[in-house]
């Protein structure tokens, strides 16, 4: 049986870790929002380091304690780079986000998302259309056709993933993140939903991309599903308090920010949410 309690527990435990021990994680993110991404990890408690190049990517692969690889801005370099770098990842069982923005938008994307599978990413984190998409391209129960992607946002609904999300997770042995109003979380056994957020984190740029960066940073504390849960418990409880001091995206921005920063490890495991078994 699932406890709730217990649950919480290793939530509260996972951010007083991260607080304590500050780790470093490494990022292969995209040029958009890679700004945001480091300043939320370490808003929570995190180190971060940003890189581009196969070597260094390797580098960090062994040097950090997690690392985060967001598919968003695509360079031919990344042909290289993402391959070798998640290769290192699962050889030297470091954990590790996949977060596939856009996926079905062009052929090295898509070739490169399927030479992933095998690595095996330790958390996949994405919006209801890119988990969908993905687990189309994995050929997994539940996907969806790559022609149904339109661009980085999502244009499903989170309940629509569910099953691509269970099916991604059985096949990685992680866990997986959907987001979206309500987020789902699951590590294939059990379904997590996490609410609160703001209707603003949908008006700014990388909400998704730091969430999977700030999911990286749990991940050096804690298991795959409590890593993904912890950080969307926080992002939706940021952004419940952040929204009602603001008016408009720009300040909420930065309002989100503090708030990721202020709150406490209690009332993050106390953010609202539910679990049901698979
Ligand atoms: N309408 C909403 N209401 C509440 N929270 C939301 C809403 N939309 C998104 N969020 C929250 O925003 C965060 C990012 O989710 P979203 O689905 O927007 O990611 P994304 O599409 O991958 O974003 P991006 O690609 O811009 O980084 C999650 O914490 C999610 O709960
Ligand atoms: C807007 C945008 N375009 C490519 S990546 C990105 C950030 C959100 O996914
Ligand atoms: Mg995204």
């Amino acid at each position: 049986m699932i406890n709730k309690k217990d649950i919480q527990n290793q939530i509260i435990q996972a951010v007083e870790i991260v607080r304590r021990e500050n780790p470093i994680v490494g990022s292969i993110t995209n040029t958009v929002t890679i700004n945001f991404v480091a300043n939320a990890q370490l808003a929570v408690g995190g180190s971060a380091a940003m890189v581009y190049l196969p070597d260094e990517g390797e580098f960090l692969a062994k040097a950090s304690e997690a690392t985060y690889i967001n598919f968003g801005t695509f360079i031919p370099l990344y042909e290289q780079t993402l391959p070798r770098v998640s290769k290192a990842l699962h050889e030297a069982r470091k954990p590790w986000v996949l977060d596939p923005v856009a996926v079905g938008i062009g052929s090295l994307r898509t070739q490169l998302l399927l030479e992933l599978k095998k690595y095996k990413p330790t958390v996949i984190r994405g919006n209801a259309s890119e988990i969908l998409a993905l687990a189309g391209l994995w050929e997994l129960e539940g996907g969806t056709a790559l022609s149904t992607v339109r661009g980085v946002d999502s244009t499903d609904s989170v309940t629509s993933a569910k099953n691509a999300a269970v099916a991604l997770a059985k096949c990685t042995g992680g866990a997986v993140a959907v987001s979206g109003k309500t987020d789902l979380i699951t590590d294939g056994s059990v379904i997590a939903f996490s609410h609160g957020g703001s209707h603003f984190m949908g008006k700014i740029t990388g909400a998704g991309c730091s969430l999977g960066g700030v999911v990286a940073v749990y991940a050096t504390a804690a298991s795959p599903f409590i890593a993904a849960l912890t950080a969307s418990a926080v992002y939706n409880l940021a952004g419940t308090r952040a929204e009602k001091k603001v008016d408009g995206p720009g300040s909420f921005q930065i309002q989100f920010l503090d708030e990721l920063y202020k709150a406490n490890a209690g009332d993050i495991a106390n953010n609202p949410f539910e679990i049901e078994e698979v």
